[in-house]
């Protein structure tokens, strides 16, 4: 099966025209139709900048400098603005962790829904009203037909999140990027989001990239993960390998960061101590050598590649430390 998305050598720079620094650089994602991928990471480290990219909605300081985004069989970086515009409008959307950067305020739920639902063409007014109101029920908004007259700000912030989510999949989009939609959110209903993007995914095929900090949100959601640092992926396995087996240092420390009551047998709660560096200061070598505890020689010297495994997993680590996550940490 060919991938629905196959994302390559993606660099992406932010500053000025005198002074530019790379934020991305060498990103590799992809995933297949109806699959979902967790791409998960610190602050920072470029998972937005990569979502953002795809869907070509960078923030004007920023460009892709390199790379291909080939969406079924097409390469979106070649595309016009006006083909990806159209594409946003159906084939691919991104929900973000403020419901109201894609919630028009002052225009009632029901009609934005409508809108999305018609943007997929041959679709009735009247019908596409009629299925706004059927997605605020499939999304858990009580008393779907008087709240589709609302405007955003009568909705609670996880309401307004589900409607968000609904308007999303209002166009039966190929892809959704979710970047942080659940951050904000208590964890129940965090938790009531996630189940509902899985819901949505398998009643539409939509395949769905979750952006996360949040390594435990993706267990059980992710058929794959990329793992950033630093504007790289270090790591990309299926959620299997990557939880059981993980096989770059930072993918371990993420791991051994997870709270319990994930981990029940866990005393205390390791953070990977020191901060990821600065974009602006390039240095030699691996860019997590600084924090890592398996640290070697060579690592200060020479970048690893994203190396594939036999499986086909894949780890930019020299090292490559054979760990076994016990099997409480299968979350
Ligand atoms: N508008 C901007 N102008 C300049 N630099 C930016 C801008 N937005 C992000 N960056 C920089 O780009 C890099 C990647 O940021 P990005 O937002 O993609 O990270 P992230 O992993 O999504 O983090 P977060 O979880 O905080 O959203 C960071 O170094 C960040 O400082």
């Amino acid at each position: 099966m060919s991938a629905l998305l196959e994302v390559t050598g993606l660099r992406i720079s932010v500053g000025s025209k005198r002074s530019r620094t790379t934020v991305v650089q060498d990103v590799e994602l992809a995933l297949d139709a109806g699959e979902t991928l967790g791409v998960v990471g610190e602050s920072g480290s470029g998972k937005s900048m990569s979502g953002l990219a795809v869907l070509d909605l960078l923030p004007p300081v920023a460009r892709v400098d390199e790379g291909t985004a080939i969406f079924e069989g097409r390469d979106l970086f070649a595309m016009t603005k006006g083909e990806r515009r159209r594409l946003r409008a159906t084939l691919m959307k991104m929900v973000f962790q403020d419901p109201m950067t894609s919630l028009n305020p002052v225009m009632r739920v029901g009609a934005q829904l409508r809108e999305s639902v018609m943007a997929q063409g041959g679709v009735s007014r009247q019908d596409a009203s009629r299925q706004a109101v059927e997605l605020l029920d499939r999304v858990g908004i009580p008393d779907p037909a008087a709240r589709a007259r609302r405007y955003p700000h009568e909705f609670s912030g996880g309401m307004r999140q589900r409607v968000m989510i609904a308007m999303a999949v209002a166009a039966r989009p190929k892809l959704l990027i979710a970047d942080e939609p659940t951050t904000a959110l208590d964890v129940t209903v965090q938790s009531q989001v996630v189940e509902l993007v899985k819901d949505l995914q398998d009643q539409f095929g939509t395949a769905v990239i979750w952006i996360t900090h949040d390594l435990a949100l993706l267990a059980g959601v992710a058929d794959r993960v990329a793992v950033m640092y630093a504007g790289r992926v270090v790591e990309s396995a299926t959620s299997e390998s990557i939880y059981r087996a993980p096989r770059h240092p930072y993918t371990i420390g993420l791991l051994e960061s997870i709270p319990a009551p994930h981990f029940p047998h866990q005393s205390a709660l390791p953070a990977i101590p020191g901060a990821p560096p600065d974009p602006r200061d390039v240095k030699a070598g691996c860019p997590f050598a600084d924090r890592c505890s398996f640290v070697i020689a060579h690592c200060r010297t020479e970048m690893p590649p994203l190396a594939v495994s036999q499986r086909g997993d894949r780890a930019a680590c020299w090292v490559q430390p054979q760990v076994t996550m016990p099997s409480g940490k299968d979350l």
